[in-house]
């Protein structure tokens, strides 16, 4: 596969190309079917489907978390394929944030060292890492809150938390696993609406749901079934202010 780069010269933060994933046992589950897109810088992207259909596998493969069994991802241009597993975590340091539904945090440490620990494998001294950490937790409303234990918090607060932690090292993706999952629905109406806030701001989102409703909320929706993308939608209206609307962004 040949990287498109765009009119300025800059590879899509993401490509798939023909990835397969065959889990092996009696008999082998092929949970991915050859599933190609490209995501490129500032999108904000939906991948949603039921319950089976292979969207955790999917996660997994473009975090770089598990290999495929065929086919190519690029981060950022880079093909993950040609990378040992230290080169391999190096990349997902530095290129991917994770947001998880059920947030992952220290429950011991602070929200800022929670975030300034998003840096640790990064190369960054200790006390830049606080800093950027504090940029981080005001990028999501939490700067008073920085000295906090997350056993402390709202749920919502912790999730706003493992954002900051995840945006943190400005990374080329942000994948995001069901993060609305665990939270009531405002709460997790304004966590959607801050993934927006940051996307508008420039972060490349990637939002996996089984929740149609929310996914039809962004500006384009991948569907999967049966580990295939059986439709990819953009320029989709939408239900807020459209404050965020990215016309002819995503292709
Ligand atoms: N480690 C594994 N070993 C064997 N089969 C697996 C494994 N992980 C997932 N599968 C199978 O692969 C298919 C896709 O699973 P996956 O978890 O990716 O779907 P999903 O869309 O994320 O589902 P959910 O929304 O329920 O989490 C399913 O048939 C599942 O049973």
């Amino acid at each position: 596969m040949n990287t498109t780069h765009d009119q300025h010269g800059q590879a899509p933060a993401l490509e798939l190309e023909g990835v397969t994933k065959i889990y092996g046992g009696q008999p082998p589950v092929p949970a991915l079917r050859g599933v190609s897109f490209t995501v490129r810088h500032g999108e904000l992207v939906a991948i949603v489907g039921p319950s089976g259909s292979g969207k955790t596998t999917l996660l997994h493969v473009m975090g770089t978390l598990e290999r495929p069994t065929d086919g190519l991802i690029r981060i950022d241009g880079v093909d993950a394929a040609g990378l040992g597993d230290r080169q391999l975590a190096a990349l997902r340091a530095r290129s991917i944030g994770f947001i998880f539904q059920q947030f992952f945090l220290a429950e011991h440490s602070t929200a800022l060292e929670n975030v300034a620990n998003g840096l640790l494998y990064a190369g960054v001294e200790v006390g830049e890492r606080r800093r950027r950490a504090a940029d981080a937790l005001d990028r999501v409303g939490l700067a008073h809150r920085s000295d906090f234990r997350p056993t402390k918090m709202s749920g919502g607060e912790r999730q706003r938390v493992a954002i900051a932690r995840a945006l943190v090292g400005r990374p080329a993706i942000v994948l995001a696993d069901e993060p609305t999952g665990n939270l009531d629905s405002t709460t997790g109406a304004s966590i959607l609406e801050l993934l927006r806030e940051l996307n508008a701001d420039g972060a490349t989102i990637i939002m996996i749901t089984h929740d149609g409703d929310l996914a039809a909320r962004l500006p384009r929706q991948l569907h999967v079934l049966d580990g295939r993308i059986i439709s990819d939608d953009s320029g989709a209206s939408f239900a807020g202010s459209g404050a965020y609307s990215r016309p002819g962004k995503a292709e």
